[in-house]
């Protein structure tokens, strides 16, 4: 074996990368000797570790196709009309690396610099933006149909893992791929045996039997019975041998699966080390703490109440995505493990799993992260909500997320949720309030109900003056000029803006609904008695939640003029989620400004500066 230096780690003015920063283009890699391609993957490893742990990211999925990404870029090529594509784009870091972005590196995930996913602003060598799970296949197979029908001979290659292969949408790409010998296209199935925790279910099974079996394998196997031909298990680390498999599966000229083996978190101790999720995504390097700055995230709340709630209540049972961990379903799991149900990356089938749960008469709650709700949409309205079934929605990174952009923010759930006949929406402004509206939910038994918080720490709790119903009022203004209607965590934005406008005589309320769905008398009354009506919420402000409130007054023919702040109808780049809240216009000197012009009866500011570029490619 080729001794390889690692970059030395001592101050030097020599390059830590030299080969590394050499490579522009996927060509300046296609003449290395397998001795460089070894230096070249020892070097991109290093940077990513230097590089992620310091801004954060996808760091176990990268080092894990460090030499798949580069054997794909050896076979195939975009400069010969090639198309690549990556499953939900996390790991797409070293094809960004081997695709002209070396130099932009250190901007991973920050605002103005490069997305933690494939984005077509940035390259002509990336495709798909939308980092939801499972659905490459599917554009491969649109790809595949349109090159065959423009006469394209470019090949189509996609690169799947292991958990995105549980997602429905890729099975129902693979039955149409496989049904087409004709059309040729790639299937790179990227196999470490875990989403973030080891990958669940029969499929994951099939693929152990398969790893086990080898070179053996009979030949035969859910692929082949698919139509697919089957080549593998391959060494995911071995860039020359998954060379060789890909330049026959290209040979054959019909829809292949490769089944390459990769490790998780390959070369870095402390990820392959990493029990819970091979550091699947590590947080930008942790800050100096600010003092007093150890409150603990809404996740971590909303774990502690559901375990306190789950002592109480024998029936409820929990289901995730294969997200147990990230969504705060650990303690849970493990003190009830045979009321906890991680179901794959398939939120369509936790959704209508759990319909059938309240069937069988428990009361399933379903953590999701709240995007990834959208596409269980259907499952919600027809499966739970026709049914009036008692089932629990814990909608969490509900918001702006931040860093991991456009296809990440929750910003969709309120909107779609008020279209749901019975829908009852909650929206805690304090870890106090999740605890009481957890158990509120969990004690309604008409029909759904849904939770949602931010990815934030949860701040201090925020007492109320007095509650009316359901509607807690944080604050009182003699003149009743303004009711300021504050959704969850932006209690404390409007709170402090109220201060501000009082201070400029104007007397300001602030509510807090709880329950945002559906609108309760008590607010209308609330309305009804102030001079201008503004709401505040970390959703959509057109078709959010303040739409519906003025819908609402206008159907109850109470004429106070509302108006709605909230996030633009638009795809929002990745920042901080303190900037883009201050970008879309959700901090208290916004809101002071949003009131002052409201109440001039001015229109108030549009800010859709935060769009993500249109896709425009270079
Ligand atoms: C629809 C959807 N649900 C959940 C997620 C969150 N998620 C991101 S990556 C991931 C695990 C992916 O596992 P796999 O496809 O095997 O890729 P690996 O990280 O192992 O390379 C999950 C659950 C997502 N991106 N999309
Ligand atoms: C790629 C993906 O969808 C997840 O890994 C997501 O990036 C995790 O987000 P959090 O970091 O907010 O848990
Ligand atoms: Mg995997």
């Amino acid at each position: 074996m080729t001794s390889i230096a690692a970059p030395s780690l001592l101050p030097s003015t020599e390059p830590a990368y030299p080969l590394l920063d050499s490579i522009v283009t996927p060509g300046d890699i296609r003449h290395l000797t397998s001795a460089r391609l070894n230096q070249l993957a020892v070097e991109i490893r290093a940077l990513l570790i230097e590089k992620v742990t310091v801004s954060g990211g996808h760091l176990g999925p990268n080092l894990g196709v460090v030499e798949l990404t580069l054997a794909v870029h050896r076979v195939f090529g975009v400069e010969s009309g090639d198309t690549v594509l990556f499953d939900t784009g996390h790991q797409s870091y070293v094809h960004k690396l081997l695709t002209g972005r070396r130099d932009g590196f250190d901007t991973l995930r920050q605002a103005g610099g490069l997305s933690g996913y494939p984005a077509r602003s940035e390259s002509r060598h990336d495709w798909v933006e939308n980092s939801h799970a499972s659905t490459a296949l599917s554009y491969a197979d649109g790809m595949a149909k349109a090159h065959q029908l423009s006469g394209d001979t470019g090949r189509v290659v996609a690169v799947i893992g292991d958990g995105a292969l549980t997602g429905g949408l890729a099975w129902e790409a693979l039955n149409n791929l496989g049904a087409a010998p004709e059309r040729p296209v790639v299937v790179v199935l990227n196999d470490n045996g875990r989403s973030y925790a080891p990958t669940v279910g029969a499929m994951a099974t099939h693929l152990a039997e398969l790893r086990a079996a080898g070179r053996g394998a009979s030949g035969r196997n859910l692929f082949t019975e698919l139509g697919f031909s089957y080549l593998g298990p391959v060494d995911g680390h071995d860039t020359a041998a998954l060379e060789e498999a890909l330049s026959r599966a290209c040979d054959l000229r019909r829809p292949v699966v490769v089944h390459a083996l990769t490790v998780k978190g390959r070369g870095h101790p402390p990820a392959e080390a990493d029990e819970a999720d091979r550091m699947h995504a590590v947080g930008p390097a942790a800050p100096a703490r600010a003092p007093g700055a150890t409150r603990p995230s809404w996740t971590g709340e909303f774990s502690r109440a559901l375990l306190a709630l789950g002592s109480d209540r024998a029936d409820l049972v929990a289901i995730t995505a294969a997200m147990g961990g990230p969504t705060g379903l650990g303690p849970f799991a493990a003190r009830f493990p045979e009321r906890y149900f991680d179901v794959g990356i398939a939120e369509q089938h936790a959704v209508t799993s759990a319909a059938g749960l309240a069937m069988g008469g428990l009361h399933p709650v379903v953590a999701i992260y709240a995007t990834f709700l959208n596409r269980a949409f259907d499952q919600v309205l027809l499966d739970v909500a026709l049914h009036r079934l008692p089932v629990t929605f814990v909608l969490d990174r509900a918001g702006i997320t931040g860093p991991d952009g456009p296809s990440h923010h929750g910003m969709w759930d309120p909107t779609l949720l008020s279209a749901v006949p019975g829908m009852r929406l909650a929206v805690p402004r304090d870890a106090a309030q999740l605890r009481e509206l957890l158990g509120e939910a969990a004690a309604w038994r008409e029909g759904p109900t849904a939770l949602r918080f931010p990815r934030a720490t949860a701040g201090g709790d925020i007492p109320a003056v007095y509650r009316d119903g359901p509607v807690d009022v944080l604050s009182v203004s003699g003149t009743r000029d303004v009711l300021l209607v504050s959704h969850g965590p932006l209690a404390g934005a409007c709170l402090e803006a109220a201060a501000t406008l009082k201070a400029q005589g104007i007397g300001v309320t602030v509510c807090d609904p709880r329950w945002v769905l559906p609108i309760s008398p008590e607010l209308l009354r609330l309305a009804a008695g102030h001079r201008l009506v503004v709401t505040v919420e970390d959703g959509l402000r057109t078709n959010g939640m303040g739409s519906v409130l003025a819908g609402v007054l206008r159907d109850s023919a109470i004429t106070t003029p509302s108006y709605a702040l909230g996030l633009p109808t638009a795809f929002l780049r990745h920042a901080s989620r303190d900037q883009l809240l201050a970008d879309t216009g959700l901090t208290p000197h916004r809101i002071v400004h949003a009131v002052l012009r409201a109440r001039a009866g001015r229109a108030l500011p549009h800010h859709a500066r935060t769009s993500v570029p249109d896709g425009t490619r270079p």
